[in-house]
């Protein structure tokens, strides 16, 4: 947990063992206490380098011990201890150092770090604080200003931005830890007062109050209803107000607050679900740890409209040569423009030069003989799809890999239609495709593991966060949104506003209400589906009677926007009204309130008054439901997979943990209730009745979230 030696006959070697990022768990502090103790009592130990393990400092505190009770030496104690001792301490900081790797640094009397080193408190991620003197000890160093804006976003700096804020004493591309070990012998003389971080006055602005003020609000409107960036800044202005002593209590007192609130335990359950999607399994035993990905050189993208220009950047930018193809000339060559001023912008934000030499634009499908991956990009039509993948199998060498972007249709129909279904897998990217995180990689039932794992693999190099998914309408992430969309609507014809229903879902952390967000992503879409599946439009069954299809509960409102050309913020009218077509600036529209308002007359619907309470979870329940069905058909293996996508897809609050973890923080018993409710009140609305996997998960005590897939290994899996 922790090696001692002793270096150069004087200097103390102490180094973290504890793989993969040698956090500080009750083992590494007891570890450290006493290798620290040793140090300071051996007369031979003139200086003490602390490194980390195989490159890598340490990532901070073990986040999987928070769930359980304090064992071993706390944190604070222990720092004290290391910055008090009259033994100069040396940091030697490689690959990273990170929350309370990173107060363990700041209690050295210096740091050396390695040019490739990153250093940050990202505790406020968690939904904590740096609550090993990170926030009484960073802006005593480094002055209000820049600790609070380190502190509150978690952003993690480079060596070189640490250097220049003061936080490290020399950035070294040789082994920091035997350049630590040399500035350690050179600073034994040295005086160590001025090196005691939290002996120092903080360096206090004279318009502290108004500068706070202004932080708080730009995190108040940036981070809606989330408590721990508030808390930093309460903790850092201890810094600025009183002597340490006072302050590190405070800081103690606010971290007590934090580390018991729902909003601590959903972002830590975010930080383990990210990393848990990357584990997928299929049935057939075959995983992310025994499936080798190809390795991908070459791609094709087929369709260079919104998407397909986003995907072509994501390659780009990691190094993949990619073809673009397109069916017209004047597409082709709108496309290109559009993608190498993308690619440019992106490389000058980045500081690098654009990868324009590995692109190449075609009309021709033939170019695409050699490549290994291709990602067809068209329209959203099954024939047109299908039309090239059958082109595609006819030109493209037997092993290359046929992707299809699809947001929802079947991709084992696709892979029926080529030479090579175990290589047809769905690589659903979400739009702009070169900003959003996510991508839902689709396994068809003959997709085989190689397949998939190189897709995840690929969604990865990317710097996506990929989560494997079965084949059926919607996936995981637009199954899902059906339901929640209904409820939305349902409730307008009810009584509520678009702006209503929007608040409330903003007020619980969405960054977007439903209505605003439909109208970014464009109301015709939807529109076109439905007319295409006959919910709407000339090829609706005359016998249905009205606001039903299929003997269910149906909503036109959607429809009657849409048939007056109000497609969403492109259009300047959707939900809302903008400025001029492509405007952001949402506007309540009076005509959206006529329409509602003749609507429920037509139909002598009383509108009544629907509380914030209601339309939360009516959305929210119906939402949480369908990923119960979901886990039931065995189309995501886990909850974490959906709330994964929820998160980094749809805008989910992150500090609400998702989906199924929220369900699961409300408690499944309340939310089966108020399911069985609601579903009572509106029986012609199949997706309010509870399912099967939510009670059987209450009759079996309400487990954690965590142990859901015990419950459901008996069903049957599509994954
Ligand atoms: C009070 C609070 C105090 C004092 C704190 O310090 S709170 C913790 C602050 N630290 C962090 O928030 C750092 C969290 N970790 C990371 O950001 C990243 O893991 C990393 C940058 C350190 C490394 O990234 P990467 O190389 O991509 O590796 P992974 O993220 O995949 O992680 C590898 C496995 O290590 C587990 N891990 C990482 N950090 C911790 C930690 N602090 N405690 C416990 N476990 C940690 C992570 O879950 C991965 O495990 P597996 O999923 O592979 O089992």
């Amino acid at each position: 947990m922790a090696r001692y030696e002793l270096v150069k006959r004087s200097v103390a070697l102490i180094t973290l063992t504890n793989p993969p990022v040698n956090a500080l768990s009750s083992a590494v502090r007891h570890a450290m206490a006493k290798s620290m103790e040793q140090a300071l009592n051996d007369p031979k130990v003139t200086a003490v380098v602390i490194c980390g393990e195989n490159g890598r400092f340490c990532g901070g505190a073990d986040i999987r011990e928070f769930a359980g009770p304090l064992r071993g030496p706390p944190l604070v104690p222990l720092l004290d201890a290391i910055e008090a001792g009259e033994k100069p301490v040396v940091a030697a900081i490689e690959g990273v150092a990170l929350g309370g790797g990173f107060e363990l640094a700041l209690v050295c009397h210096y740091c050396i770090a390695h040019f490739k080193a990153r250093l940050g408190l990202p505790e406020v991620t968690l939904g904590i604080l740096p609550a090993a003197g990170g926030t009484q000890r960073l802006p005593r160093l480094i002055g209000i200003p820049a600790a609070l804006e380190l502190i509150t976003t978690g952003r993690h700096i480079s060596a070189q931005e640490a250097l220049k804020l003061g936080i490290v004493d020399q950035v070294t591309e040789q082994n920091a830890c035997e350049v630590a070990v040399e500035f350690a012998l050179r600073a034994v003389a040295k005086p160590l007062s001025s090196r005691r971080v939290s002996m120092l006055t903080t360096p206090c602005p004279p318009d502290l109050d108004a500068l706070l003020e202004v932080v708080t609000m730009e995190v108040k409107k940036k981070a809606r209803g989330v408590m721990a960036p508030l808390a930093c800044i309460q903790a850092v202005r201890a810094a600025a107000t009183m002597p340490y002593s006072k302050g590190i209590k405070r800081e103690s007192e606010l971290m007590a607050t934090l580390f018991n609130s729902g909003q601590a335990r959903a972002l830590q359950y975010c930080f383990f679900a990210q990393r848990t999607a990357g584990k997928w399994t299929l049935p057939s035993g075959a995983q992310w740890n025994n499936s080798k990905p190809r390795e991908i050189r070459s791609a094709a993208i087929i369709g260079l409209g919104t998407m397909g220009r986003g995907i072509v950047v994501s390659l780009a930018r990691v190094g993949i040569s990619v073809i673009a193809v397109e069916s017209e000339k004047k597409l082709l060559e709108t496309g290109k423009q559009m993608v190498i001023g993308m690619l440019e912008r992106d490389a000058k934000r980045r500081g690098v030069s654009a990868s324009l030499n590995l692109l190449k634009f075609t009309l021709s499908l033939q170019d695409l003989k050699d490549v290994d991956l291709v990602i067809e990009a068209v329209f959203e039509d099954m024939a047109l799809k299908k039309r090239v993948f059958q082109e595609l199998s006819k030109v493209c060498r037997p092993a290359t890999l046929l992707c299809t972007n699809t947001s929802g249709l079947d991709v084992d129909a696709l892979a029926g239609v080529t030479d090579r279904p175990h290589l047809v897998v769905g690589m659903h990217f979400f739009s702009p495709a070169h900003v959003m995180k996510l991508l839902e990689v689709v396994c068809g039932p003959r997709s085989s593991s190689e397949t998939i794992a190189t897709a995840m693999s690929l969604g990865k190099r990317m710097g996506k966060v990929s989560v494997a998914v079965g084949n059926c309408p919607g996936f995981v992430g637009n199954r899902m949104l059906k339901p929640y969309m209904d409820q939305a609507t349902f409730l307008l014809e009810e009584g509520a506003t678009p702006e209503q229903i929007d608040k409330a879902l903003e007020d619980f952390g969405f960054a977007m209400g439903v209505f605003r967000m439909s109208d970014l992503a464009g109301l015709d879409v939807g529109w076109r589906i439905r007319k295409e599946s006959g919910l709407t439009g000339p090829d609706v069954d005359p016998k249905n009677p009205p606001r039903r299809r299929h003997g269910r509960r149906y909503c036109p409102i959607p429809d009657m926007v849409c048939e007056q050309g109000r497609f969403g913020q492109k259009t300047g009218r959707g939900w809302y009204m903008y400025d001029k077509p492509g405007g952001t600036n949402a506007k309540p529209d009076p005509l959206i309130q006529n329409l509602l308002e003749m609507y429920r007359s037509r139909y002598a619907i009383q509108p009544r008054n629907i509380s914030d309470q209601e339309i939360i979870e009516r959305c929210l329940f119906a939402l949480a439901n369908e990923g119960f069905r979901i886990l039931e058909d065995g189309i995501a293996a886990r909850p974490e997979d959906i709330d994964v996508i929820y998160l980094f897809g749809y805008g989910f609050p992150r500090h609400r943990g998702g989906p199924m973890f929220y369900a699961s923080m409300v408690g499944l018993e309340r939310v089966l209730e108020r399911l069985e409710h609601y579903h009572q009140a509106h029986p012609d609305v199949p997706h309010l009745e509870p399912s099967p996997l939510l009670k059987k998960l209450v009759a079996c005590g309400s487990p954690s979230v965590q142990t859901w897939r015990e419950h459901i290994k008996t069903m049957h899996s599509h994954l």
